[in-house]
């Protein structure tokens, strides 16, 4: 596992949207050989997006050849919810870059047979052979897309119950009303993220402190899937400092020194 302890939530989302930029380019992707990229919600990744929208805009990258798979989406949530994580894509990446339209991929959360529609995306994912690089943010509980705790680690594509920690925490999307965020989710199994060529993880802020120590300094644990990790052999975990607080700091000077120049390009 990388590790990078970087200062702030600006540099995690700089540096981020570049290390997507410059695998999509050294991909060099076509229509018959399309990048692709698997992608999360949540607050965490809105500065990423917001960067990656620059990048575009600056013609350092195009996404004509990407496909994108999301991690997530709520279950009976219209697509047209403004909280939805169609709508969420859509105003914060999708409609401003230049990805097609057939190339984005989002569980439907409205469909009567969730176990037809969650085969269909591992199958999809699979005619594409793998996904390239899996961007991802963590729950406070260490949940990972909506693994949550106690979820196999093995998981695949699937409906999950939402935790009462996680109904909490997202209400502060629905007018704080926690009545009134979705139950369930459909959401990627951690095995399916595991499968991904690489898979890269945001943490800012001190609530996600417990889950960045769980990640990296805990063991492999099904009540904090962000730690399968560990099994990963390309996992890169960008964080901000305020989210370090719990780690040794034995860790975060032994990753501090091993990724100097990587830390010194966003600085
Ligand atoms: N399903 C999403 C996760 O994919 C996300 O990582 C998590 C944290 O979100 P935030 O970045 O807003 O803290 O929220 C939701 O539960």
């Amino acid at each position: 596992m990388r590790l990078i302890p970087l200062k702030t939530s600006t540099q995690v989302s700089k540096w981020a949207s570049r290390h997507i930029v410059d695998h999509i380019n050294a991909f060099s992707p076509t229509a018959d050989r399309p990048f692709v990229l698997g992608l999360p919600t949540g607050g965490t990744p809105l500065e990423t997006y917001k960067e990656l929208i620059k990048l575009y805009e600056a013609g350092e990258v195009s996404f004509k050849h990407v496909v994108t798979f999301n991690m997530d989406e709520y279950v009976g949530l219209p697509k047209e919810h403004p909280e939805s994580y169609h709508s969420f894509m859509h105003n914060n990446f999708f409609n401003h870059i230049d990805i097609p339209k057939e190339n984005i991929n989002i569980l439907n959360g409205n469909t009567d047979d969730h176990d037809a529609e969650c085969r269909r995306y591992e199958e999809k994912i699979k005619s594409y052979g793998k996904i390239n690089l899996f961007m991802g943010g963590v729950g406070v509980d260490g949940h990972i897309a909506f693994n949550e705790p106690a979820s196999s680690l093995s998981s695949r594509t699937r409906i999950k119950t939402l935790t009462e920690d996680t109904l909490i925490a997202n209400s502060r999307f629905f007018d704080n009303d926690v009545n009134k965020v979705p139950k369930y989710s459909l959401t990627i199994g951690v095995g399916t993220l595991l499968d991904a060529e690489e898979v890269m993880i945001l943490v800012t802020g001190y609530n996600k402190a417990l889950a960045l120590q769980a990640c990296v300094e805990g063991s492999v644990n099904h009540l904090w899937t962000v730690s399968a990790l560990q099994m990963h052999p390309h996992a890169v975990v960008v964080c901000d400092e305020p989210a370090t607080q719990e780690l040794k700091v034995k860790t975060v000077k032994y990753f501090t020194e091993l990724e100097a120049r990587a830390i010194h390009s966003v600085l």
